[in-house]
């Protein structure tokens, strides 16, 4: 079941080490099939040298494991309430990629300072507020998705235009299209975390870039109006 959905959830998965985003089994990815409303998932634990289609987690969006050997992602509540909350998206990476975490660790929103960020995030990259002692205690991962999502409708933020956030004191989470979109958005934000460190570094009184330049280079790559790249 859901063969072609594995081979992309597989190959996103095995592109976090790649890309220097996961050290030992410190992330996983998603991808949903909405017709269906069945997510993969890697499985807990399980090392990305080891990793095959085969060994991926087919999950409702309850949470009801459908297919699979393993115990899926101890992220899965989190994925799954994203999924149910951001109906547009299709993929979903968590990493504890060390720019991005720094930025989560400190409890800071990334501001969109240039265009690398600006052609990806339609503004700063958020971060949620400290979870309560309550929402640690209970269902820990399933409120992890709730202050995810509490923090876009606060903010008032399209997920389809900032797509990722920092979870305070934990790590980032980014989404996509489908699950190779979504690695592709966390590849930019852990540079753009990155970037954003040394920008500080070279001038701490550097102000959030203009929102004409925010504006332009968000739009030329999304929107009706689009025009980067080839049709
Ligand atoms: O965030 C954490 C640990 O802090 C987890 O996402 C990470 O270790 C990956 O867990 P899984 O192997 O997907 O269960």
């Amino acid at each position: 079941m859901l063969k072609k959905l594995k081979q992309e959830v597989l190959q996103a998965n095995l592109d976090l080490p790649k890309y220097g985003l996961v050290t030992f089994t410190w992330g996983n990815v998603s991808g949903i099939d909405r017709e269906r409303g069945l997510v993969v998932i890697k499985p807990s634990g399980v090392p990305y040298e080891e990793l095959q289609a085969n060994d991926l987690v087919v999950v409702d969006l309850q949470g009801t494991i459908v297919e699979g050997s393993y115990r899926p992602s101890s992220d899965t509540p989190t994925h799954l309430a994203l999924y149910r909350a951001f109906e547009d998206i299709g993929g979903i990476v968590h990493t504890h990629s060390p720019w991005a975490t720094s930025w989560a660790q400190a409890g800071r929103p990334i501001p969109a300072l240039g265009t690398t960020q600006a052609d990806y995030f339609y503004g700063e990259v958020p971060c949620t507020r400290h979870m309560t002692k309550d929402e640690i205690e209970g269902a820990y991962e399933l409120e992890t998705g709730n202050v995810i999502i509490e923090t876009f409708h606060n903010l008032k933020l399209n997920p389809r235009q900032i797509p990722g956030v920092l979870v305070n004191c934990h790590a980032p989470f980014a989404w996509g299209k489908d699950a190779h979109d979504a690695v592709h958005n966390a590849v930019v934000l852990e540079e753009v975390a990155k970037m954003a460190y040394h920008t500080y570094q070279l001038n701490p009184q550097i102000a959030p870039m203009d929102q004409v330049l925010l504006d332009r280079h968000f739009l030329r790559k999304h929107g009706a109006n689009a025009y980067y790249g080839q049709k």
